[in-house]
């Protein structure tokens, strides 16, 4: 199903509204994840799309129809909201079981189908064998996937997660995600998933959509939002890089007084500033930088290299073993992504 967000605005009192006009397309089936710095109205926006927050301006379309007025029960829309813990008195069965009990009459199953469907329900996030337990007799990872079986429950046709691992340790976190993915791909729900953590959205995500001040700064994919990021906050939000303050000068990044060649940057000549990821800062021997710390993370060295006053964090060029502590070495940017100085931020 697909979710088309025009305009979308909300206020909290005076200041800065928490969502400031979002606009996103998500399409049918798709699996997107919300991310951004906190506060930037991820949650907000999960919270309006639900039904569970009215906005102030703007339209939701979901599946082409307008959804205002529309209350949270009737949009058919499965959430799994930090906040929307399970219900401690009851079993989980009777967890998954309540979106279903709460139907007006009419629309409520009979007993067996409830009973029938639960029960696929807890085979499909693989936690059969739970359901006459309390949510405190089950682990963290266990409640996760029942709350979502209680999402799930109802057959929706967009399911909201906001930050549904975030209490989670870090293995299990990255279990539930590659799993979450799987059952998102057999059951085609649109997905909107928010998340702080850009590794699970990188993972998990076809499309990620960069909130920044109520706003959509970018929506692509990963690797696009990672290699040709729309503007300066993307460009440091997303990923490690080095921020280089530089001048543009006829098509060219100057870094003097550094000693670093000249890069090319598509920017109108002026002060700017340059992004340029660890990888693309290449170290060889010799030179007018030192080595201050080097750190192998079991795949690649990282080099902590001071340059001047600056210490920037860089890799050895190919075939340079083994470089050490207070090794001199020289600096070379391969790529760099170069913004004017006064849209960065
Ligand atoms: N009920 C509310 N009353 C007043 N202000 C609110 C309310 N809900 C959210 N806000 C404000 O709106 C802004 C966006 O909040 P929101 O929770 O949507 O951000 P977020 O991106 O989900 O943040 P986080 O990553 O910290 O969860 C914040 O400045 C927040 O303080």
């Amino acid at each position: 199903m697909s979710v088309e967000i025009a305009g979308l605005t909300r206020r909290f009192g005076a200041g800065r509204p928490a969502l400031h006009g979002v606009e996103l397309l998500v399409r049918g089936g798709e699996f997107v994840a919300l991310l951004g710095p906190s506060g930037s109205g991820k949650t907000t926006l999960l919270r309006v799309l639900a039904g569970l927050d009215v906005p102030d301006a703007g339209q939701v379309r979901i599946d082409g129809r307008d959804v205002a007025g529309v209350p949270a029960r009737a949009r058919g829309i499965g959430f799994v909201f930090q906040s929307y813990a399970l219900f401690r008195h009851m079993t989980v069965f009777e967890n998954v079981a309540f979106g279903l009990r709460v139907r007006p009459r009419g629309a409520r199953p009979r007993e067996a189908e409830i009973a029938a469907r639960v029960r696929r329900l807890l085979e499909l996030v693989q936690v059969p064998e739970l359901e006459r337990r309390y949510p405190e007799q089950i682990s963290g990872g266990q409640r996760q996937r029942v709350a979502l079986a209680r999402a799930l429950a109802i057959e929706p046709r967009l399911l909201l997660l906001d930050e549904p691992f975030g209490a989670l340790d870090a293995q299990v976190r990255k279990d539930l995600r590659i799993w979450l993915r799987g059952l998102h791909d057999r059951l085609g729900i649109t997905t909107l998933f928010v998340t702080h953590d850009q590794d699970e959205a990188m993972a998990v995500a076809d499309r990620i959509a960069i909130l920044r001040e109520g706003r959509v700064a970018q929506f692509d994919e990963p690797a696009a939002l990672f290699d040709r990021p729309a503007d300066a906050f993307v460009a440091g939000f997303l990923g490690e890089a080095n921020r280089l303050p530089c001048r543009v000068a006829g098509g060219l990044a100057h870094f003097a007084p550094l000693p670093l060649a000249p890069v090319p940057a598509a920017v109108a000549d002026g002060p700017a500033l340059a992004f340029v990821r660890p990888a693309a800062l290449v170290a060889t021997p010799g030179g007018e930088g030192v080595v201050r710390g080097a750190r192998h993370d079991g795949r690649v060295l990282h080099l902590s290299v001071q340059l001047g006053d600056t210490l920037l964090e860089a890799t050895p060029a190919p075939g340079w073993e083994g470089p050490r502590r207070d090794d001199r070495c020289g600096l070379r940017i391969a790529s760099a992504l170069v913004f004017p100085a006064d849209a960065a931020d």
